[in-house]
């Protein structure tokens, strides 16, 4: 039985390849400096997995932005946007970098590819764009000099790909007239091209990246899979393919898959517990079984009795030599090391030993394969006896239960999902006590969260300055933001958020039943990463979190200050969760949570309230007949959050990165007053769901894209806007950009917003004249 992995965390121990990267986009580097960070990272990510003993190591992990981005652009399918500016002479990762971020440089302005969300998981990826006269042409480079380099340290080395069918599911049509599986007849010779290129350097084993094949497949999508891996396995027959399913079990998909002429299977024995029993009767007499025991998705130790037990019947079906024990998934989702926090104060030792990040998990492989074989060393046994101390320990902790918070979510009624009167009551009532003009302007929420403002958190965290002179700090950069907003003409202000420094773990930070981490972090999207909180018990709220931020900007102002919540969905979703209570509980207490504050807030005088919940459509089941259980309790846990607050009181959400179609009618019953959403990027392509299915509140479709440093034109917003006048009712429509603006700088947020207030200022004219 042999150990191996799926992918590791590329970002380094401490951000790393985020410094780096930022350092070449802002000129400070040179782009030798930038490549060699790179390998440096490569190397002792593979070198620290080989010594805690994993068997076959995997490459093409590693990304300077993304991996799907990667293969975009193994696979030459760039778009002529960029290929028209690059010419092939340019360095390549420059022109790399403009898929990922647009550019706007040298007289030219191109338009980033659009991003969203891989899978369930906060990861994000580079969308492939496929066009009807689609050619992929073979840039190889990366994908085997990552394998020589592995080659040259002497490691067993497993390049990783992204499988031909998920990369093509996993990207969109960009006109009409085709279905981007039928690319599949150009891209296949690529493929076969590819694995030649690495069968040549010696490669044994390839992982295919297929993790589609856990989701509710069409006949077509299932035919193509068969299809491919036939005609993959008859090209290759002594090379080893791993086809690698994460993320969910495989469910009505098993029998076929496992029919699949591949080398081996990897299954998610963590998301797809189910499964094993069914694979281990319908796996046919060659096929060799990944069992993905670790968990890649959360950061809890694993249970060492239960997953040998698993072993054990795995081995006792199929045999040793047909078993390998690897994590669920890749590793990209966890932290880098544990080891790394030693604060008893965000992390008590007893949470602590409960967890494991990357390094952990890669030990703990390690230890599994030891204690299945006859006779484990005394470092494994002692090791097993330590496991099973954590896993009682974790069990009988009093740091877990709170009976109130307990009770308080038993006590839970239909009353408390309830606004006082249907929105069109609320409507009238908002509109007369807020008195906005048409086309009403805002933001989302976050201001440029500038060097200066980290700068002055990390030194409050270290003890470099006192908490007096960080709130003076923070309300100065209030105070500018105010007085801006109300100079550039905005209708409704935000505070800026500077306080935060993230929307979730801020609010972790302040809630009962959470720990955080210094070094957890976790690559979201390019350079920039999320360092999850964690949820280790029982959720509440004692103090207001925002309250007084909230509070001293409306003093600033006589316009309205929009009060700035998390919702509990969204909470959830971006923390590590327990694993000992449903999903369910824990967002019901996160919801009441952020319903006291919601009342505080209002109390305070806050007459618009907007609780984020960019993560509701994220948290979406893979499987779709799972879905109607979690919308049930997801929406239900928004309104508990939002409904505690007079008629008068507007309340706002904001989602980002979000297909709409398919949960359009849940959407509507989040029963927001208004909600801000993402939709610049696809030309308001996404408002269509909400025009179909003609949505009765107020909406305020995103005008422009805030993850690309580039500046839209005035007209540009004014297209949007007249393109959305069309279709929403316009006494419903709102202005604002997609998302918040803590990424950008202040030079481009300015400008941007100006024009933005321009472009609502003509629509207004125009049609104020028109009325
Ligand atoms: C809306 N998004 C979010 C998602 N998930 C979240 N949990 N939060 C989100 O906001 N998912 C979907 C999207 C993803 N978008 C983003 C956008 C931006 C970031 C981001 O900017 N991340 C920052 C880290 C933010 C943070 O936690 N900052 C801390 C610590 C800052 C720090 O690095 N300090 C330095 C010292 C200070 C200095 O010299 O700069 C240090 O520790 O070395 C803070 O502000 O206090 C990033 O840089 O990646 C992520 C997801
Ligand atoms: N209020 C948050 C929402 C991000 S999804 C922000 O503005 O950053
Ligand atoms: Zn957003």
């Amino acid at each position: 039985m042999i150990t191996h992995n799926l992918g590791y965390p590329r970002i380094g121990a401490k951000r790393e390849l985020k410094r780096a990267c930022e350092q070449y986009w802002s000129g400070k580097i040179d782009i030798s400096v930038l490549l060699e960070e790179g390998k440096r990272l490569r190397r002792e990510h593979w070198l620290l997995q080989k010594e805690k003993g994993i068997d076959l190591i995997p490459t093409n992990d590693f990304s300077f932005y993304d991996q799907v981005l990667d293969m975009s652009y193994t696979l030459g399918a760039v778009p002529k946007r960029f290929s028209n500016v690059f010419l092939e002479e340019s360095q390549p990762l420059d022109l790399y970098f403009a898929m990922a971020r647009g550019y706007q440089k040298n007289g030219f302005d191109i338009t980033a590819m659009e991003m969203t969300k891989w899978f369930d998981t906060n990861y994000h990826y580079i969308v492939p764009e496929f066009y009807k006269d689609q050619q992929f042409k073979l840039n190889a480079i990366k994908v085997v000099d990552e394998l020589k380099e592995a080659k040259s340290l002497n490691l067993e080395a497993k390049p990783v790909l992204i499988g031909p069918i998920t990369y093509l599911l996993l990207g969109k049509e960009k006109e009409e007239g085709f279905n981007r599986l039928d690319l599949i007849n150009r891209l296949l010779p690529i493929y076969v091209e590819l694995l030649s290129l690495l069968e040549a350097e010696g490669a044994e084993w390839i992982q295919l990246d297929e993790p589609f094949l856990v989701t509710n497949l069409s006949e077509k999508e299932k035919e193509v899979y068969i299809e491919v891996y036939n005609a993959l396995a008859k090209r290759f027959p002594t090379l080893k393919i791993m086809l690698a399913t994460y993320f969910e079990g495989l469910h009505e998909n098993t029998s076929w898959v496992a029919q699949l002429p591949v080398h081996a299977l990897h299954v998610d024995l963590v998301r797809g517990k189910k499964q094993l029993n069914e694979l281990l009767s319908a796996i046919p007499e060659k096929l060799q079984l990944s069992l993905g025991l670790v968990d890649g998705r959360n950061i809890w130790k694993n249970n060492f009795e239960q997953s040998l037990s698993i072993i054990e019947k795995a081995i006792g079906t199929i045999g040793s030599d047909r078993i390998s024990i690897a994590p669920s998934c890749s590793l990209l989702h966890t932290p880098f090391d544990l080891d790394n926090e030693t604060d008893e104060a965000t992390l008590p030792s007893e949470v602590k030993n409960w967890m494991a990040f990357a390094k952990q998990k890669i030990e703990e492989l390690s230890l599994l394969a030891e204690l299945a074989r006859e006779n484990p060393s005394e470092k494994a046994k002692n090791a097993f006896e330590a496991n099973k101390f954590a896993m009682k320990s974790k069990l009988t902790s009093r740091l877990i239960h709170d009976k109130k918070v307990e009770n308080a979510v038993k006590e839970i009624t239909i009353d408390h999902a309830k606004r006082n009167n249907p929105f069109n009551i609320r409507q009238a009532l908002q509109h007369g006590s807020l008195k906005l003009p048409l086309f009403p302007t805002t933001t989302i929420g976050s201001f440029p969260q500038t060097k200066e403002v980290r700068l002055l958190r990390s030194q409050l965290k270290k003890g470099g300055i006192t908490a007096n002179a960080y709130e003076t700090a923070i309300k100065s950069e209030i105070q500018k933001a105010i007085s801006w907003q109300e100079q550039i003409g905005l209708d409704v202000l935000v505070h800026g958020e500077f306080e935060r420094n993230d929307m979730v773990e801020y609010f972790g930070e302040q809630l009962n039943g959470f720990a955080f981490t210094k070094f957890g972090w976790v690559q979201s999207y390019g350079s920039r990463a999320v360092k999850p909180p964690i949820i280790y018990g029982d959720v509440d709220r004692i103090d207001p979190m925002t309250v007084a931020w909230t509070e001293y900007a409306q003093t600033l102002t006589d316009l309205p200050v929009k009060g700035m919540l998390t919702g509990p969905v969204t909470i959830l979703q971006w923390s590590f969760v327990r694993n000992d209570q449903s999903r369910e509980e824990t967002t019901n207490q996160i919801a009441l949570a952020i319903r006291k504050e919601v009342q505080d807030l209002e109390l305070a005088g806050i007459k618009v309230i907007q609780i984020d919940e960019p993560a509701i459509r994220e948290g979406l089941p893979l499987r779709k007949e799972a879905w109607k259980n979690y919308l049930d309790w997801a929406i239900r846990a928004f309104r508990i959050s939002a409904s505690a607050v007079n008629d008068e009181t507007q309340i706002h959400t904001h989602m980002c990165y979000s297909e709409f179609n398919d949960i359009i009618e849940s959407i509507a019953a989040m029963d927001a007053d208004v909600i801000t959403i993402e939709t610049s990027r696809s030309q308001m392509e996404l408002l269509d769901a909400f025009v179909d299915f003609k949505y009765p509140n107020e909406i305020g479709p995103g005008v422009y894209d805030i993850h690309s440093p580039r500046v839209p034109s005035e007209k540009e917003m004014e297209a949007l806007l007249e393109k959305a006048a069309l279709l929403i009712p316009i006494r419903n429509l709102w202005v604002n950009p997609d998302c918040g603006l803590k990424t950008r700088g202040w030079k481009e947020t300015d400008k941007a917003l100006v024009k933005m207030v321009n472009a609502a200022k003509a629509l207004r004219e125009k049609y104020q004249v028109e009325a």
